[in-house]
């Protein structure tokens, strides 16, 4: 569990997030939506341990990250798998390389035990018959698999992600939002999820955090933004026609 106390952060002037408060709960995927802007990447990079925040804290399973010695928090940071926006494969190292990397990063793994680990965690992603092909040799969506084998190689007890649909084709974008969210549950991972993606929202938000200018404007379950009145969250939802339509039949539903 993730445990965000009123986060403040700012750049010189730019004051970007203005005391956010919330909590994300172990084994479940919560979302992070808002405009372009709102602080989405800068919260998330919060929750990494990359950015410091000026006031309020974050804890990790009741650890207090700012109490932390450097030691423990390095060592925290390496219970984080991290699935950056654009996969961020390393394009000279095979498919196999690209999932060993932390492991040779971080551990002293004996190379074999290194393949079997990469061998595992891409069976796991649906990539059998990948591992010597360069990411420049697989589609999008196969990238996107070999991006979250490597931020679970680790056994990771938190999972961010930047975008992870970015690019990827709707169908293939549901396989991948679905991969996320039973890895999540298969191994009782804290996931938070950075998207744009109404999609996703319907599909795996079960606990979603709408962010308007580096604040927390709502949060709730992806049935419950269905049926917010809350005026910017149904902004932003239903700027699309679909979704517009998908709550005129919410509507009459309650009716
Ligand atoms: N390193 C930085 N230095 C200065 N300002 C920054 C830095 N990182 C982000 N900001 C500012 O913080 C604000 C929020 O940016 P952020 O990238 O978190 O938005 P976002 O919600 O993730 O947007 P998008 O959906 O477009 O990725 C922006 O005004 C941005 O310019």
């Amino acid at each position: 569990m993730i445990e965000v106390n009123e986060l403040h952060k700012s750049f010189g002037d730019t004051h970007v997030l203005k005391g956010v408060s919330t909590c994300f709960d172990q084994g479940k995927t919560n979302l992070i939506i808002g405009q372009s802007g709102s602080g989405k990447t800068v919260f998330l990079k919060c929750l990494l341990g990359l950015f410091t925040p000026e006031e309020g804290t974050i804890s990790y399973s009741g650890q207090i990250y700012a109490d932390l010695t450097s030691r423990e928090q390095r060592d925290l940071r390496q219970e984080m798998g991290m699935v950056f926006q654009g996969s961020a494969l390393f394009d000279s190292m095979t498919v196999e390389e690209n999932v060993m990397f932390p492991m040779e990063m971080f551990t002293k793994t004996a190379k074999s035990d290194m393949q079997d680990r990469a061998n595992e965690v891409l069976q796991r992603v649906n990539l059998v018959d990948a591992h010597k092909k360069f990411p420049s040799e697989i589609s999008g969506g196969m990238q996107k698999r070999v991006a979250i084998a490597r931020a679970i190689v680790m056994n990771p007890k938190y999972l961010f992600c930047d975008e992870p649909n970015s690019g990827l084709d709707p169908k293939t974008a549901i396989l991948i939002d679905n991969l996320i969210q039973e890895i999540t549950e298969e191994f009782n991972i804290t996931t938070v999820i950075n998207t744009h993606d109404m999609n996703s929202v319907m599909e795996i938000g079960e606990k979603i955090v709408f962010l308007k200018q580096g604040h927390k404007e709502w949060e709730g379950t992806k049935r419950e933004i269905f049926k917010t009145d809350n005026k910017a969250v149904t902004d932003f939802v239903y700027s699309s026609e679909l979704f517009k339509k998908v709550r005129q039949m919410y509507i009459e539903e309650r009716n």
